[in-house]
């Protein structure tokens, strides 16, 4: 008996849901109507004060038994998502979007494709530091059948008193052996003032982990025409990071690419914690290529290679790491770039692993 009176309750309030539903959607139906005359207006789409009208309207009238509280709080949730509403379509779905362009952004520069249908290796030295140091490096390049070149010519250290890096001058290295060896060069910038100059050359333009909320240089880096690669800031969400590629994006430039360098957490047994599960939410959310640094999120040696594995297991586009010559005598970051054997090994190990297959085959452009 005390059963069927509870289903016959529950079909008197499934009766009600519905007419709730019907009116909450009358009622968007209109705000969405109401959204578009306040856009023709250019009057604001929040109106704090027509939302207190209507709450002490609503709380003069209210018999209960919801109390007042519970009757200002659900009738704000219903304000707050009627704004969502009038929220335009533009707002909701980014640039970067998977949404807005399912299929994934290949960026081909001079042959190599970033973000195609096979993973790259970047690697070169953490820093410019002379021509003889990146050529050791590019000549090994040419001879593993590697494409791409990294190099710091602007260093941002954390002390003022490091090395901050060859300025221009380490651009020129870069397009020297760059054009000497056809390799694509990629350098960070720092300034939006430079991007001009340093696209004369270099072939890739990177945005570095603490410039990844640098909104100037995000939106100067939106309107040159060249590829950017950007790096995950230091401790900055994924949804910080998607928002960062936007800017670029929403200033034209659609040739993005992001790097996942590790972020700060209290683990200090590794320089950075490799947030792996960013690159396939990366992949899901956005249509861009998406490349993991071993060096900089480890900053450990013995790691650098089970990182890689990992990066392209789980569909990054490509792995960053860092090799010198000489490390010992680096300028910067000694203890955790690779020799040139190293570096090899490393490079064997990978193509040994079926991960990796190499860029030999890749087309010269
Ligand atoms: O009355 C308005 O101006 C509206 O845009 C509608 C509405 C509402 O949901 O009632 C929506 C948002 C505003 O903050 C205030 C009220």
């Amino acid at each position: 008996m005390a059963h069927d009176q509870i289903e016959i309750m529950r079909k008197q309030i499934d009766e009600i849901n519905l007419e709730i539903l019907e009116l909450i959607n009358k009622r968007a139906a209109l705000v969405q109507e109401l959204g578009k005359e306040k856009e023709k207006q250019g009057s604001n789409r929040f109106d704090p004060e027509r939302e207190r009208q209507m709450l002490n309207l609503l709380v003069e009238n209210n018999k209960g038994p919801f109390n007042d509280n519970a009757v200002r709080h659900l009738f704000k949730q219903i304000f707050q998502v009627s704004l969502e509403l009038q929220d335009d379509d533009k707002k909701k779905v980014l640039l970067v979007s998977r949404k807005k362009k399912a299929e994934d952004t290949v960026i081909t520069v001079k042959g190599v494709e970033f973000g195609g249908s096979s993973p790259i290796l970047i690697a070169g030295p953490c820093s410019v530091e002379s021509y003889e140091q990146v050529r050791a490096v590019a000549q090994n390049h040419v001879q593993r059948g590697l494409r791409t070149l990294r190099g710091g010519a602007y260093k941002p250290r954390t002390s003022p008193y490091d090395f901050q890096g060859l300025g221009e001058e380490g651009l020129q290295i870069l397009k020297r052996i760059g054009d000497e060896f056809n390799l694509v060069t990629i350098s960070e910038i720092v300034t939006p003032g430079d991007l001009e100059m340093a696209s004369k050359y270099i072939d890739v333009i990177q945005i570095g982990a603490r410039n990844m909320q640098n909104f100037e240089l995000l939106k100067a880096a939106g309107r040159v025409n060249k590829p950017i690669l950007l790096k995950r800031g230091l401790a900055a969400t994924i949804e910080e990071f998607i928002y960062a590629a936007e800017y670029i994006l929403s200033e034209g430039n659609t040739q993005v690419m992001l790097c996942e360098r590790g972020i700060r957490t209290y683990e200090k047994a590794t320089r950075n914690t490799l947030d792996i599960s960013a690159v396939p939410l990366l992949k899901q959310e956005t249509h861009l290529p998406v490349f993991v640094d071993v060096t900089h999120s480890t900053g450990r040696r013995d790691l650098l290679l089970p990182c890689a594995k990992a990066g392209i297991a789980v569909g990054s586009d490509g792995i960053m790491v860092e090799v010198h010559p000489d490390p010992d005598v680096a300028l910067s970051d000694a203890k955790q770039q690779l020799n040139i054997p190293q570096f090899n090994e490393f490079v064997d190990e990978l193509i040994a692993s079926g991960l990796y297959k190499g860029e030999a085959i890749v087309s010269r452009g």
